[in-house]
């Protein structure tokens, strides 16, 4: 553990897990359902093998009735007829709700990982926000694909293509050799050719959609701004391009598709006309009797039913393999911070924050952008750091939500090193107004819940309260029930910030810390929403409030005043101490008037 005062050195990272096939790895994600899948390639087998023995008795029922036997000698063929009928539709049917029903748990785990890796990592940050949607949703759901489509349909060809060879040689052994040809080119070599052709294309595929989405995107939540300055026709364009390049990579799609069902409906031609071939000279020859002919044909000719959903999938597994990669890519991005092996708890009572000799930087070749910094926040009391631009007050916040850790020094709650505290009870211990927090298009109600799920009426509005916003919500028809729109766009900015305020106080943290709180408000708003903030926190109980701030507003409530630059501490004291000392805060103050 890292001891207060001490320069604790960045906790080294385990070495990134080695690339391995994405392909592989997206199967890999179905092995907890690896039971049902198996289940599925019997049902497959089954349904497929019904199908292909269905035709073959169809052609010996035929065959044979043509000899006018008594009927006897038909009717355990009639019943065999019907029972491969039932059995073809129920166990297909079977096979699909199985298949599926695995794919879809998969597929749900898959998602529960991704949301997991986002809201444990930064690739929120790292990647943009349309492109994310597009691997959310198009390359996840690719996992689904690859696994109904790619993985059931190639394990039931080799056990019933296997068994259709078998049946067909044994009626005649050319005529058998010529079908297991027949199956290997369009069940083998046409797919292979299918992924070849397809392989480009499928990459181009996954990074076209990606682009499409980021323009759209891009273009919804922009449009204001892009009406605005007259912008509107360019960004229509970028996503007109955008569609336009996907459309391309989609009709090369088409095409593959086309060359491989053409691939395979001349290849299944060949074969029977081959297979009839074989079968006549052999009947001329008297070395094959009429009947066994009729079934080698029909079941030579039902056999290419088994191999012909091969090529559509091979040619998608570009496709597929891209969209693995950029789902890796996010499910790889390691954890911005890690879980400590061996979680501490955190001491009852009202904690005392120390941060000690805390750097930072954002990179091995970046300049520090926290370097050495030492503040205290006692129990109850209300501290501010100052600083301008690029000072490093954004990297403090972030370490104390837990969004990133030290690289050296440590930050301590009353004694515990936050990193030694598992990561959600550091998040709730530390928490608070975030510089831009997100309202959701939700109802009030639900908005301040998402800090107390369980919280009732009277503590939200106690919450409202202290916030200064019961009196708004008590106006508004719909009470704690209004809807704030999307991103709370039907609240002003300064109830945007105190329904925040309202939402951090109903989490209860035991330091409560307003990341530039006023950032977004006019001056007017700003003074008064400071005030009210500061007021409240200074109300609330068992906790001590860490105000990170750019602007002087507010500052004369506070117990103590950091002011940092180039992510140093540069003095420190109350405002009054401050203001006495001829020092960067006494030149702000003379600067703002
Ligand atoms: N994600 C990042 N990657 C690289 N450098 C960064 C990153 N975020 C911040 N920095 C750098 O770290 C330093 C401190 O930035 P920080 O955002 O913490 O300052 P700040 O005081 O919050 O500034 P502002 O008030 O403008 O947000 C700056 O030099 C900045 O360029």
């Amino acid at each position: 553990m890292t001891r207060p005062g001490r320069t604790a050195p960045a906790k080294p990272r385990p070495p990134a897990p080695a690339r391995r096939e994405p392909l592989l790895r997206m199967i890999a994600l179905a092995r907890p359902r690896g039971a049902r899948f198996a289940l599925g390639v019997l049902l497959g087998a089954a349904a497929t093998g019904a199908g292909v023995a269905l035709l073959g008795v169809a052609a010996w029922l035929l065959a044979t009735a043509a000899q006018h036997p008594p009927i006897t000698a038909l009717s355990v063929a009639v019943v065999a007829t019907r029972a491969l009928g039932v059995t073809r539709g129920v166990t297909r049917y079977l096979e699909r709700l199985v298949t599926h029903d695995a794919a879809f748990r998969t597929l749900a785990d898959v998602r529960v990982r991704v949301y997991q890796r986002l809201a444990s990592t930064e690739p929120v940050r790292r990647f943009r926000s349309g492109d994310l949607v597009s691997r959310l949703v198009s390359d996840t759901d690719a996992t689904q694909d690859l696994l109904v489509r790619g993985l059931t349909p190639p394990l039931v060809a080799v056990v019933t293509g296997g068994a259709a060879v078998a049946v067909c040689t044994a009626l005649l052994a050319p005529g058998g050799l010529l079908l297991a040809a027949g199956l290997l080119l369009a069940g083998l070599a046409v797919p292979l050719a299918a992924a070849v052709l397809g392989r480009g294309p499928g990459r181009r595929q996954a990074v076209a959609r990606g682009e499409l989405s980021t323009a759209l995107v891009d273009t919804l939540y922009g449009a204001p701004d892009l009406v605005a300055y007259g912008a509107m026709d360019r960004a229509v364009q970028r996503v007109r391009r955008a569609d336009a390049e996907l459309t391309r990579v989609a009709r090369r799609d088409a095409g593959i598709l086309g060359f491989g069902a053409g691939a395979t409906a001349l290849i299944t031609g060949l074969t029977v006309w081959g297979a009839l071939l074989l079968g006549v000279a052999a009947v001329a020859g008297g070395t094959l009797d009429a009947i066994p002919f009729a079934v080698l044909v029909l079941t030579a000719l039902a056999a290419f039913e088994i191999v012909a959903p091969l090529p559509p999938v091979a040619a998608r597994l570009g496709a597929v393999r891209a969209s693995g990669e950029r789902l890796f890519d996010v499910l790889d991005t390691p954890p911005a911070v890690d879980e400590p092996e061996h979680p501490r708890e955190l001491p009852a009572g009202e904690p005392h924050l120390r941060v000690r000799g805390l750097r930072v930087r954002y990179g091995p070749d970046e300049e520090w952008a926290l370097d050495g910094v030492d503040l205290d926040v006692p129990p109850g009391r209300t501290v501010a750091v100052l600083g301008p631009s690029g000072a490093g007050k954004s990297t403090l916040a972030s370490v104390l939500f837990r969004f990133r850790d030290p690289d050296a020094g440590s930050v301590l709650l009353g004694g515990t090193d936050l990193t030694d505290l598992p990561v959600d009870e550091a998040r709730a211990a530390v928490s608070g107004v975030p510089q831009d927090p997100h309202v959701f298009a939700s109802t009030l109600r639900e908005n301040l819940r998402l800090a107390r799920p369980g919280a009732g009426d009277e503590e939200l509005w106690a919450a409202l309260r202290r916030a200064r916003l019961a009196s708004d919500v008590e106006a508004m028809p719909d009470s704690l029930d209004t809807e704030v729109g999307s991103h709370g766009s039907r609240l002003s900015g300064g109830m945007r910030q105190r329904l925040a305020l309202a939402r951090a106080l109903l989490a209860a943290p035991r330091v409560l810390v307003l990341d530039e709180p006023t950032a977004h408000l006019d001056p007017d708003a700003r003074d008064a929403v400071m005030a009210d903030l500061l007021a409240a926190a200074a109300a609330a109980e068992g906790c001590s409030t860490l105000l990170i701030t750019h602007d002087l507003a507010g500052l004369d409530r506070v117990d103590h005043i950091y002011v940092i630059a180039d992510g140093r501490v540069v003095e420190h004291g109350s405002h009054a101490e401050l203001l006495a000392r001829d020092g960067w805060y006494r030149a702000a103050h003379t600067a703002a008037g």
